[in-house]
């Protein structure tokens, strides 16, 4: 069932049938909020489509929030799921990307929401079946500092809640009719209870920037522990279905998988960098938080003329 809604509004559960997921729409227009009939929910705010919570249905949230990040659209969330594209970090020496600010301009331009879609499986009407997704569309048309990327685009971003996992997926169409080179990653916050505590596998044997080694290239061995600030692209030597997981205290509270995206950034600002972060609260917060980051940065995409990229991460927990 695909509901379509051009002006926000509240799209809810229709008499009569099973439980529906519904979504609604904060009073300034400003997020948009889907809930499974089960108690799972997910907040988007429409400044960069950024994700900024995720619940499960004990209503625990899976995402770190700062509480000083901004949600006004004055400045890129600090949290949640930002999206970075067409520029990972600043690229000064790229001939059409070198005016770009940190992370592209997708994290901080407002999205339009395009509606929702909800699924259920082939055994059907159980709420546990169900998924809702979430659309939301970005065009050069509609970016407030085109002139810095001078291409014709078109961005939809899907974000679909299921109980047990949140994709999401990012389609970049290039609507030029000349080539462009672009980047993508999901700058995800995922919410851990002790970062002390915290190992991530599946990256053992994957080579690595180290960004805060001088930019080194190096390999990994064994899990990732973070002990101090941390900074890191990996290349997985797996396919991007391999799992790439977070271990705390002998449990798997997160899954990450990948399509289409290569990469695997993985960062905490530890103690100095989160004290020089104005919109970085509480201090201490880095110590609950760790950012698994699934990109195609390695490498710049090139898309020709109306060509398509595609790229999606799965993040599973257990329930
Ligand atoms: O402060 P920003 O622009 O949100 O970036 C946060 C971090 O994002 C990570 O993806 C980068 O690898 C880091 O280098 C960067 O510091």
């Amino acid at each position: 069932m695909v509901e379509r809604a051009n002006k926000p509004s509240a799209l809810s559960a229709t008499p009569g049938l099973a439980p529906q997921p519904t979504v609604t729409f904060s009073d300034d227009n400003s997020r948009v909020t889907a809930e499974l009939p089960t108690g799972e929910t997910v907040e988007i705010l429409l400044y960069g489509a950024t994700v900024i919570s995720w619940k499960d249905s004990r209503g625990d949230e899976k995402l770190w929030l700062s509480e000083a990040a901004k949600l006004d659209g004055s400045k890129p969330v600090r949290g949640g799921i930002p999206l970075v594209f067409p520029v990972f970090g600043t690229a000064p020496n790229h001939a059409s990307a070198s005016k770009l600010p940190q992370h592209g301009f997708a994290r901080n331009n407002r999205w339009e929401f395009l509606g929702k879609s909800t699924s259920e499986s082939a055994a059907g009407k159980q709420a546990a079946d169900l998924s809702v997704k979430l659309d939301f569309g970005l065009s050069s048309s509609a970016v407030s500092n085109s002139d810095l990327w001078p291409f014709k685009f078109n961005l939809i971003y899907s974000v679909t809640l299921n109980r047990e996992n949140l994709t999401t997926s990012l389609v970049v169409t290039n609507d030029d009719d000349k080539p462009f080179e672009c980047q993508v990653l999901m700058h995800t916050y995922l919410r851990v209870k002790d970062i002390t505590q915290v190992k991530i596998t599946g990256l053992d044997g994957a080579s690595y920037t180290d960004k805060v080694d001088g930019a080194s290239t190096k390999s990994q061995s064994g899990d990732v522990t973070i002990t101090g600030e941390t900074d890191r692209v990996y290349t997985p030597k797996g396919g991007p279905s391999d799992p790439v997981s977070v271990v705390e205290s002998g449990k798997t509270p997160y899954t990450v998988t990948r399509d289409n995206l290569s990469n695997v950034v993985v960062w905490n600002p530890w103690t100095e960098k989160a004290e020089g972060m104005a919109d970085f609260a509480p201090k201490d917060g880095y110590k609950n938080m760790l950012c698994i980051e699934p990109g195609a940065v390695g490498a710049w995409q090139t898309l020709e003329a109306g060509d398509a990229f595609e790229g999606a991460q799965t993040i599973t927990i257990p329930y």
